[in-house]
């Protein structure tokens, strides 16, 4: 049976590995309870395989293919391929060159290569829509299974430069599946974060070995990967994405929500900013705890209501900073991400690049300085952990910031003279191949609120970590029918209006810190959004 390419459903591309099977299963049960639940294109990889074994490893797995009338594709093996007339091969940077396997398998086969970088993909649109019709993208995370990787994990970002390649070259035809260290807690993300900048493509599907191959229950393991991949909302926080702008009204809503649900807050931050963050919380009618013991952090996301707020300021372990990662996204409780000095040096540089891969966040909060480097919109190194040569030109800082909502799938906080914040989230919507149906950055909804310069702002510590724990606080105390995005603009609304309100009231920067509290906590228990000083406006 020959498969029409334009037929293939790249969606869940099971590859196969005997080393990994766990007692009582064989190549065949795995790979039939794979079929049976939703399975859709199978690669036969066994490096260790002799080729006599090989052929009749894939004759046999051959035949179970043919009973779902799911294509099979042979890893590396062009020979072998050809021998059991194959639905194609997979091939890799190191092996047969594409033109002659494509010379070799003729015109209606299917061929895989793998690729890892854009500059692969401008060859690969050279040699135009005859030879290469899909893509493994990877290694997207950390895996075991390939033997002596020469790619480093590239993350959904790494991904985004494959997929904007594909587009930039114009190799519309070209399918994609994403491969390397995919599981459950990831899928999901990947999907969601995987998406062209033009939003007009999105990965095709799911590429695993050891989540299925490795299963004692691989039929259950890949009902759940269908499910996950099937699944068009990837609600990782338990709380409305949104799908409306903020108003006084629903900022009121927030912070009596906030209010009775008293949520606790834990800070993973630097040193400078505990006190002062813990004294925000608390003011704020929630509960902190500073806390980067990596042995509680799963029982602290537990707790109602909890969320967390990671400053990466001060280096806490990055093993720490995975975990609390892994805690909060697995229960869909908030984590608002603050990169302090995202570029200040390498260390911080690769720490904040690496988390940003890590997991999903529910804000992600900057300096001017920061957003515009998070959006690759301002290479310049940042001066200390203060905002650098951040410019103060708003359309430029709201397109960062709306560029760095969308890449992350997040909303994005820009604070400065004036704050930009974006939605990025799509209400949660994540679906295969279609992106975001060519919504781009320029498109998302994005709030500039003004409120006049505060300079003392800056003349006290911890200043802008604390508008951190004041987002945290707002995002954690939502309810379930919460809005996220109100959460964030009712934040920073109600901080920069208490800034403003504590700088008349004070004598100087000492002062100020107190006055700051006070007026927090003045206007979070008065909650009357409607007479707060700060101003919003739709920047789109
Ligand atoms: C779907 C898919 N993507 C990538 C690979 C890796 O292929 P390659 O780079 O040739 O490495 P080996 O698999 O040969 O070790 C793949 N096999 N399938
Ligand atoms: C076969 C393969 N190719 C990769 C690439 O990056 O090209 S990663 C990989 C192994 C993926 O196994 P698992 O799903 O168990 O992580
Ligand atoms: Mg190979």
């Amino acid at each position: 049976m020959v498969f029409a390419k334009e037929d293939v459903n790249y969606s869940l591309y099971l590859v196969t590995d005997s080393t990994m099977l766990p007692p009582g299963t064989t190549l065949y049960s795995q790979v039939e309870a794979g079929l049976k639940n939703g399975v859709t294109l199978v690669q036969i990889r066994e490096k260790d395989t002799e080729t006599g074994s090989f052929i009749e490893e894939a004759l046999d797995v051959q035949k179970i293919c043919k009973k779902y009338n799911v294509p099979l594709i042979i890893n590396d093996r062009i020979d072998v391929a050809m021998a059991i007339d194959a639905d194609g091969v997979h091939v890799g940077q190191q092996d047969m060159p594409i033109p002659m396997v494509r010379k070799l398998l003729g015109p209606s086969k299917i061929i895989g290569w793998s690729v890892g970088k854009p500059s692969e993909v401008e060859t690969l649109a050279k040699w135009g829509p005859d030879m290469v019709d899909y893509i493994g993208v990877g290694t997207l995370f950390p895996t075991l299974t390939k033997k002596n990787p020469k790619k480093s994990p590239m993350g959904p970002q790494g991904a985004i430069a494959v997929l904007d390649a594909l587009e930039e070259y114009k190799a519309s035809w070209c399918r994609t599946v994403g491969i390397g260290g995919l599981h459950p807690d990831n899928i999901q993300r990947v999907i969601s974060q995987c998406v062209a900048t033009n939003g007009k493509r999105s990965l095709d599907g799911i590429s695993l070995v050891s989540d299925i191959m490795a299963a004692p229950d691989a039929c259950a393991a890949t009902v759940r990967l269908r499910e996950m991949i099937d699944r068009t909302k990837y609600q990782f926080v338990d709380c409305e994405l949104n799908e409306s702008f903020p108003t006084a009204v629903s900022i009121k809503s927030v912070i009596s929500q906030v209010s009775s649900n008293r949520p606790l807050v834990q800070h993973v931050t630097n040193k400078v900013h505990q006190n002062f963050g813990a004294n925000v919380t608390l003011a704020l009618g929630s509960s902190p705890i500073m806390s980067e013991i990596q042995s509680e952090v799963s029982e602290l996301a537990r707790i109602p209501n909890a969320s967390l707020l990671l400053n990466t300021g001060s280096v806490a372990p990055i093993e720490m900073l995975k975990a609390a990662i892994n805690a909060y996204n697995e229960v869909n409780r908030p984590i608002t991400f603050d990169p302090v000095g995202y570029s200040a040096t390498e260390t911080r540089l690769c720490l904040n690049n690496t988390l940003l891969t890590y997991g999903q966040f529910a804000c992600i909060k900057g300096n001017s300085s920061e957003i515009l480097f998070l959006a690759k919109l301002n290479n310049d190194k940042m001066k200390g952990v203060d905002a650098g040569s951040g410019k103060n030109d708003d359309a430029l800082l709201a397109r960062a910031t709306q560029i760095v909502a969308f890449k992350y799938k997040t909303i994005a906080v820009c604070t400065g003279e004036h704050d930009f914040i974006a939605d990025g989230t799509f209400g949660g919507e994540c679906k295969l191949s279609s992106g975001t149906a060519g919504v781009t950055a320029e498109g998302l909804p994005c709030v500039m609120i003004e409120n006049g310069s505060i300079p003392i702002m800056g003349d006290i510590t911890a200043s802008g970590c604390s508008l951190g724990s004041t987002i945290a606080s707002f995002v954690g105390g939502l309810d379930p029918t919460g809005n996220l995005f109100d959460a964030v603009v009712g934040a920073v609304l109600l901080y920069k209006t208490a800034g403003k309100l504590a700088s008349t009231r004070c004598q100087g920067s000492g002062s100020f810190h107190v006055q700051l509290i006070d007026a927090l906590y003045q206007l979070f228990h008065e909650n009357k959004p409607e007479k707060w000083s700060a101003s919003l406006k739709k920047f789109n």
